[in-house]
């Protein structure tokens, strides 16, 4: 078994969903949490493959790009899809998540920046709309779906991805658990949490509102 180190900051963000997928195929991983800011990663970033984090190292090949991880690590441990088309659903369904990103990282951007018009103005013109527009894709999904998850009959990186963020809109205060349009991403993130590896492993996390 090769040994595995994924090197990420001390947040859920990009890297969740991968440290999750070693959960779920039971397999070892060092999970190396660097704190922003410090010496420490100055020192990495040079170092890194793209000067960003998380990347995973595998006997000491390096792969960047959260999606990239989480796409071999999926096909690794068979949790990519079963076919090529579903694989080719499971990354269109992330790769439309991260068309959803930027909008995100804008209404984060201005809650740390705490100007309340700014929030509002933000949340209305921005971020509002390309949220109502991802969750009704995702509805549109989960509608058709006869196993509950996204793609096929069973858990795939593409529900991990889907899970985690909607946690970290609930988190940020910009996603409504009680809406009856987002009951079914609500339903969908608690069979994926549900999940005995899943659960044990998020019970004993470290806590990050990202
Ligand atoms: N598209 C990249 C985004 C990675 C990214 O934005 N990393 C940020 C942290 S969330 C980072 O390394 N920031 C520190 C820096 O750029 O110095 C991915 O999906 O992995």
């Amino acid at each position: 078994m090769p040994q595995y180190k994924l090197y990420y900051f001390n947040l859920r963000g990009w890297a969740e969903p991968a440290r999750q997928l070693f959960k779920l195929a039971h397999v070892e991983f060092e999970d190396v949490r660097i704190e922003n800011g410090t010496p420490e990663w100055e020192d990495l970033k040079p170092k890194t493959p793209f000067g960003q984090l998380p990347f995973l190292s595998v006997d000491g090949f390096e792969i960047p790009q959260s999606a990239a991880i989480l796409r071999y690590l999926g096909k690794k441990f068979g949790f990519a899809g079963k076919t090529p088309e579903e694989e080719a659903w499971v990354d269109a369904i992330v790769d439309q998540f991260k068309d959803f990103v930027s909008p995100l990282r804008q209404i984060i951007m201005a809650q740390r920046g705490g100007n309340s018009d700014e929030i509002q103005r933000v949340q209305k013109e921005v971020f509002e709309p390309a949220r109502d527009g991802f969750i009704k894709i995702l509805n549109g999904i989960l509608e058709k779906s006869k196993s509950g998850f996204l793609v096929g009959d069973g858990v795939t990186w593409a529900d991990l991805v889907i899970a985690d963020i909607v946690t970290t809109m609930e988190k940020l205060s910009v996603f409504d658990v009680e809406l009856g349009e987002n009951q079914k991403l609500i339903a969908h993130r608690e069979k994926v949490n549900s999940i005995p590896e899943i659960k044990e492993h998020n019970e004993k996390r470290p806590d990050a509102v990202v």
